[in-house]
């Protein structure tokens, strides 16, 4: 059940400010035109029960204009003057004609014919844009303050809502805040009582019709449920109550229309059952607070005015400039000695947008929501009513006792990730124990994990690239991976060389370093250059410029999404522009830059091995450096997932030379590896890597 048009209704302005006239939001600022205060009223088609037919013909009466009083909304035509006339120091009594004449000008400058209307009281007109409808009413109301100097108009028809104001002269402050004022009744709340708006227990028909949404007598006695006639038509009497007094009046007639008593305090509907509670239900509409008392619960209440269409992207205004939830902060200390707010409103957007709305008052820790069931195969159902309705107030008590947290951004559980828990555990996502390297003897030490970052640092000349390079073809015999290469020390000629030589397993070029070897023959060297088109994405600056990491990241990003990269080789991090602030340590700057990587890589599944160079090593003993040597900080060894140094034997004494050390120095996720270190052996030839077993 929603409230979000009344039915009869009048714009109403907020005090502060009457420019908002042209602006506000038709959802928050509408009020009703008090019943009471009508000859007649408005829209003679407010009266919907016929109570001397039977109950369902009832419901279908027929309306007594073929207009229903559809919702209000702006039609985005504002018809404020913007004129920019200079307003005359002072105004002279006998200058009101001169003044009025002006404003009858601008009046028929937008349309409005000015000829019957009189300053100092309300004109009913044609109105210009929709021209009364069918019925050509006289639909358009109209204020003219009596010094004749400005004017504000609203048509009330509710396919049109056509509104505005304009003034004599620019700057009569005065003189229109009083047509506003007027326009719109002082917010001056109303002393009710039931027998000045004529209210009576619920007809036989009326009970009938709650019984057949399961609401019983009881309830609707215990909740003040009460009618109200217009003519022979019937409506329903919602009353608002505080301390049992009378604060507010809801009305609803069979096809879903509201209104309500004007200027009257905004507060919960059955506020006086939350009193004292330690767990206190919000739902969204009256009958939503009956059908939770069916199911057992009276520490319910219902707000007043149903849900917003959105969540609001500004902050929550002071209480004082919070009308549209006024009822929240009138009845502050009963929702603060609350424990719980179990927040129950409808579960479709407005809803949802309700619940966050009033969670972002009351604060989200102390706060539940309640997930409706579904009603059918798919649907679930809609509201409170609904669940009594399909599914009776056993499933509606369990929908409340099954809610859950509101979710407060940023805090989570782990039951919010068991499905991808879940995935891990049952090795369905892919990869996420490590993708083998493709050497026996390395991959109980490291494996690639998608979404990780290898640091990979090493002396000059020790074969960083190269057995980066026959890791990536080995990651794409095994499983078919791409990969982004931003390898600014490589010519783009000779990279292809050394990817082809790998992944042939022969040599480029029959030179002196392939020996005997026969180089790839011409229809081998097409096949490779498909594999190489298809398998590698080339990050580059094209000019002399170096790239900076948030370039190469957001290629790489790229790369992933237009081609499905699983990897990102950055080769080397000296090369790239390093964009320190002045007033950035170096420390500083590579743990923002790593951070960035490893955001890179963990959003979008993307293994990254960056490769770093060890600082000039004083008395280097030819032995492998140490990850703390890599020049520019600890960071890297400290951020990253895993951290390899290759090292190779340069010292044909010391053993043979084209023997490398892949030293796993660092591993963070023990699914993925441990501490160690292999031995390959690299053919010069091709510049494949080999278990060494010897
Ligand atoms: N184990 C090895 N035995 C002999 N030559 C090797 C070995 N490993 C690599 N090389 C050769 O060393 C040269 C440099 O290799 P690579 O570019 O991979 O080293 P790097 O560590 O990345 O160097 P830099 O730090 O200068 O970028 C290449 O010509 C490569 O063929």
């Amino acid at each position: 059940m929603r409230f979000r048009y009344p039915h009869a209704v009048i714009p109403l302005l907020s005090s502060s400010s009457s420019s908002n006239f042209f602006t506000m939001n038709t959802q928050t600022l509408f009020y009703s035109i008090p019943f009471s205060n009508l000859k007649k009223p408005l829209f003679p088609q407010t009266h919907r029960f016929q109570p001397k037919r039977g109950i369902f013909t009832v419901f279908c009466a027929k309306r007594s204009s073929k207009y229903p009083p559809p919702p209000l909304k702006t039609n985005g035509y504002h018809g404020a003057s913007t004129a920019n006339v200079p307003r005359p120091v002072h105004l002279e009594e006998n200058n009101v004609e001169m003044q009025f004449a002006i404003l009858k000008k601008k009046l028929e400058i937008v349309g409005i014919e000015t000829g019957i209307c009189v300053p100092g009281q309300y004109n009913h007109l044609l109105c210009p844009k929709c021209q009364g409808g069918d019925t050509v009413e006289k639909s358009l109301s109209i204020y003219i303050p009596p010094d004749g100097g400005s004017a504000a108009w609203v048509c009330f028809r509710g396919k049109c809502g056509w509104k505005g104001s304009t003034q004599a002269f620019a700057g009569s402050s005065s003189s229109y805040s009083t047509a506003m004022n007027q326009l719109i009744p002082a917010k001056k709340k109303r002393q009710l009582n039931e027998e000045d708006l004529q209210l009576e227990p619920l007809c036989n028909e009326l009970v009938a019709y709650f019984s057949e949404r399961l609401i019983s007598n009881e309830t609707l006695h215990r909740n003040g449920v009460m009618q109200r006639k217009y003519d022979d038509q019937i409506v329903i009497a919602f009353t608002y109550r505080r301390n049992r007094a009378l604060i507010s009046c809801k009305y609803r007639d069979i096809n879903k229309n509201f209104w309500q008593e004007a200027n009257t305090e905004k507060i919960f509907y059955g506020l006086d059952d939350i009193v004292g509670e330690s767990d206190v239900i919000i739902v969204e509409g009256e009958m939503d607070k009956l059908a939770m008392e069916e199911a057992g619960f009276r520490n319910c209440v219902s707000v007043p005015d149903g849900a917003p269409p959105s969540v609001s992207s500004k902050e929550v205004p002071p209480e004082e400039k919070d009308a549209k939830y006024q009822y929240l902060w009138n009845c502050k200390d009963e929702l603060k000695q609350a424990s719980r707010i179990i927040i129950a409103t409808d579960g479709d957007a407005p809803g949802q947008a309700l619940a966050e709305e009033l969670a972002r008052r009351i604060g989200k820790e102390k706060c539940w929501r309640v997930r409706w069931p579904k009603k059918g195969k798919s649907d679930d159902c809609k509201d409170a009513n609904e669940v009594l309705m399909y599914l009776g107030p056993d499933a509606l008590k369990e929908a409340i006792e099954n809610a859950e947290l509101y979710p407060i951004r940023g805090l989570f559980n782990f039951r919010d990730y068991f499905d991808e828990i879940d995935a891990y555990y049952h090795q369905t996502l892919g990869y996420d124990t490590g993708l083998p390297t493709g050497w026996n003897n390395l991959n109980g030490l490291y494996n690639v994990v998608p979404g990780e970052l290898t640091i990979v640092t090493g002396v000059p000349n020790s074969g960083k690239s190269e057995w980066i390079d026959a890791l990536l073809c080995n990651l794409n015999q095994s499983a078919g991976w791409k990969f982004a290469l931003c390898s600014m020390e490589n010519k783009v000629r000779e990279h292809a060389r050394k990817l082809l030589e790998k992944h042939m397993k022969k040599p480029f070029f029959n030179s002196r370093y392939a020996e005997d070897v026969k180089r790839m023959s011409l229809e081998e060297y097409e096949q490779g250059k498909v594999w190489l088109s298809d398998t590698f994405y080339l990050i580059r600056c094209e000019d002399d410029a170096l790239p900076n990491i948030k370039w190469v990241l957001d290629l790489a990003k790229a790369a992933v999404l237009r081609y499905g990269v699983r990897g990102l080789v950055i080769d080397p991090y000296n090369e790239l522009d390093h964009q320190r602030s002045p007033n950035q340590t170096e420390t500083e700057y590579v743990s923002q830059m790593l951070t960035m990587i490893k955001r890179f890589a963990q959003h979008h599944g993307c293994h990254v091995w960056f490769v770093a160079h060890p600082r000039q090593l004083q008395n280097w003993n030819g032995g492998a450096p140490n990850l703390y040597d890599i020049s520019g900080s600890a960071h890297f060894i400290n951020k990253c997932d895993n951290g390899i140094v290759i090292h190779r034997n340069r010292d044909p004494e010391a053993g043979p030379i084209d023997q490398v050390k892949v030293c796993v120095r660092k591993v963070r996720n023990k699914v993925a590896g441990t501490i160690g270190e292999a031995t390959l052996s690299y053919n010069r030839i091709t510049g494949e890597y080999y278990e060494d077993d010897r």
